[in-house]
């Protein structure tokens, strides 16, 4: 189990002190994925450099299996650093080196022969989808490639926790996915830890279970991501929650009227899902039972997390009112929040 205890880190600068970390109290248990998301600045970076000791702490403890690692230095250090894997935004790779050699350094200083650290590479290379081009230079790559050599290279130690910093913030969606879905994998197969920062909700949603929010060096809420995704608390998660699962209120309400003016006979109904329904076809069951009713999706968002559907769905149903009202009732027997936005 990785612990902060009251950490504290403060920088002093010519323009004084920076408090980048202040009063951080975090337990973060063996084999879970545990996002740390905040804005720019927000003291992300320095939190988990000192996990792996790049920074120590100006006040409190970091322990990982009740190892102080603030209080660790030179070669007791450096074996405790061989636990800990991380990966980066720009993924530091040695342009000069192959895929195989990349993934091989870590090895090759760790004091491995050069046969038995090819062969390793080999298998991680295969782990992580690289097979077939364990001969190309990072500059043959794609971006999502890249990454995939940097996790390679990450796990090459046999580490129990893998560091990730903002590490698909330069990829784009799709290969952000899928960076993402390997991580998910190798956390499942490997029983890794993976503490991950990031500015991107997207990103904790998918594969994180717990996450914590860090505003000006704090963390100003924790907990499980659905309770989060479902109850944020400080302004700064809803902000984080809002520009993930739901559309803007302009942008809906500018759909409601378009939709409003283009189809006036319907009813229009807002859907929350708050991630306990599970995986169910909701909607579907909704129109098997209810089978005279139209129904339009209108717009809308809906994530899985790894607990359940969460997000917002508009839809505008039309037909006979007795079945309309069925159909409402039956949403909400399924424990889905509805609100009729405009009823003609
Ligand atoms: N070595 C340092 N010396 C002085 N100030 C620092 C140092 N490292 C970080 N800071 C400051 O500490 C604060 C937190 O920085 P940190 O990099 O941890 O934030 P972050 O949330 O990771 O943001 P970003 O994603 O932009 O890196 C910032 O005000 C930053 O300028």
């Amino acid at each position: 189990m990785i612990e902060f205890k009251d950490v504290t880190k403060t920088f002093n600068t010519k323009q004084g002190a920076v408090h980048a970390v202040q009063d951080v109290n975090l337990k973060i248990e063996d084999g879970h994925i545990y996002g740390i998301v905040g804005y720019s600045g927000a003291g992300k970076s320095t939190l988990i450099r000192m996990l792996n000791g790049l920074e120590t702490p100006t006040t409190g403890t970091v322990t990982i299996d009740d190892v102080e690692i603030s209080a660790l230095g030179g070669a007791k250090l450096r074996e405790q650093r061989h636990k800990i894997g991380m990966i980066f935004q720009h993924f530091n790779l040695l342009w000069s080196r192959t895929v195989l050699q990349n993934i091989m350094f870590p090895l090759e200083i760790a004091g491995q022969s050069k046969a038995e650290a090819k062969k390793q590479a080999e298998h991680l290379a295969d782990l992580v989808g690289l097979a077939g081009r364990e001969q190309a230079y990072p500059s043959e790559l794609s971006g999502g490639q890249k990454q995939r050599v940097g996790i390679a290279r990450a796990l090459a130690n046999d580490p129990q926790i893998l560091l990730s910093d903002e590490a698909t913030s330069a990829l784009d969606p799709q290969t952000t996915d899928e960076v993402l879905d390997l991580l998910l994998d190798i956390n499942k197969k490997l029983h890794l830890t993976i503490v991950l920062i990031t500015h991107e909700m997207h990103v904790i949603r998918k594969i994180a279970d717990h996450v914590a929010v860090m505003e000006s060096g704090k963390i100003v809420e924790q907990g499980p991501v659905l309770e989060v995704f479902k109850r944020p608390k400080q302004a700064v998660t809803k902000r984080f929650v809002n520009e993930e699962v739901t559309p803007s209120l302009t942008d809906t309400t500018a759909v409601v009227d378009q939709l409003l003016a283009k189809y006036p006979k319907g009813t229009i109904v807002q859907l929350t899902f708050h991630g306990d329904q599970a995986k169910l076809p909701i909607v579907s069951e909704m129109l098997k039972q209810y089978g005279g009713l139209d129904l339009n999706i209108i717009e809308g968002t809906i994530h899985q997390t790894q607990e359940g559907s969460i997000g917002t769905l508009y839809i505008q149903l039309t037909g006979e009112q007795a079945e309309i009202d069925g159909a409402l009732a039956y949403l909400q027997k399924m424990r889905v929040e509805t609100e009729v936005l405009n009823r003609e």
